[in-house]
């Protein structure tokens, strides 16, 4: 299957500090790859450098086969949603999420089906007319997750987007990602610290450590590698079952 997107030779420094070495990547249409690595490897510094934020030193990006290392970030339909994702303050939960719609001037009516369509998926079909300031920590979150999610970007770039959730609320959204990944056919990278999530969200899975970028073609070539951590973790669990 036509890969979406595909990182070559990139490299990354930050004055003498090299934060990426070498990286390649590949996602393929529909697909989500999960991107894990300790605190400080580069994961977000990746997202950002896909989505135009930052500019790499060497290396190329292809979407869908174009390069877009010179495109401006807001001409390469590219979502990207970091942990402390801010809603505008002047508008409420429904015009935060139809805010991406009323920029491509959708006819009113299917903004406010879509909208209220996200709304139920997000579970918060009640909490419309709120400010952002009268909303939780995760219900924001939720609702920034809906507004990224809406406009159906070529690719969603999700920095730790369920960090802030609780577990149960966590679980609820993994499943509502699957569910509208699938139907809206979605491709994304999902950066996340946690190991079960990583696997649960991934089709496959790719990890940095010191700089590189190792990324396995599926779950088994993952549990496999001693690297992953998967195998440790189950022995963990194991030493308490006779
Ligand atoms: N603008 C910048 N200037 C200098 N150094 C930077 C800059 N942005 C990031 N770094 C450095 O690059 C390294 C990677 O940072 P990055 O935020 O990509 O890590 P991360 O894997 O996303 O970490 P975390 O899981 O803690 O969010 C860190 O050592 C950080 O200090």
């Amino acid at each position: 299957m036509e890969n979406i997107l595909e990182i070559k030779n990139l490299d990354k420094t930050f004055g003498k500090e090299t934060v990426l070495k070498n990286i390649n990547l590949s996602l393929k249409k529909n697909a989500v790859v999960s991107l894990l690595g300790a605190s400080g490897s580069g994961k977000t510094t990746l997202l950002k450098i896909i989505a135009g934020l930052e500019h790499q030193n060497n290396g190329e990006i292809f979407l869908n086969g174009k390069e877009i290392s010179n495109i401006k970030p807001q001409r390469r339909n590219i979502v990207y949603l970091y942990q402390e994702a801010l809603l505008f303050p002047h508008l409420n939960a429904f015009e935060n999420v139809a805010f991406g719609l009323r920029l491509r001037k959708t006819p009113e009516k299917d903004v406010k089906q879509k909208v209220m369509q996200m709304l139920e998926y997000l579970g918060m079909p009640n909490h419309a007319t709120k400010m952002a300031n009268q909303l939780s920590g995760g219900q924001r979150q939720r609702i920034s997750f809906g507004r990224a999610m809406i406009i159906e970007p070529s690719l969603l770039l999700l920095d730790e987007p369920f960090g802030a959730l609780d577990s149960t609320t966590r679980q609820k959204m993994q499943e509502l990602f699957k569910e509208l990944a699938k139907t809206m056919q979605l491709s994304a990278l999902f950066v996340t610290h946690d190991l079960k999530e990583a696997i649960v969200m991934g089709d496959s899975i790719g990890k940095i450590m010191k700089g590189h970028l190792k990324q396995h073609s599926d779950l088994r070539e993952f549990y496999e590698d001693e690297e992953s951590g998967v195998k440790k973790e189950v022995e963990f669990w194991k030493q308490f079952i006779n």
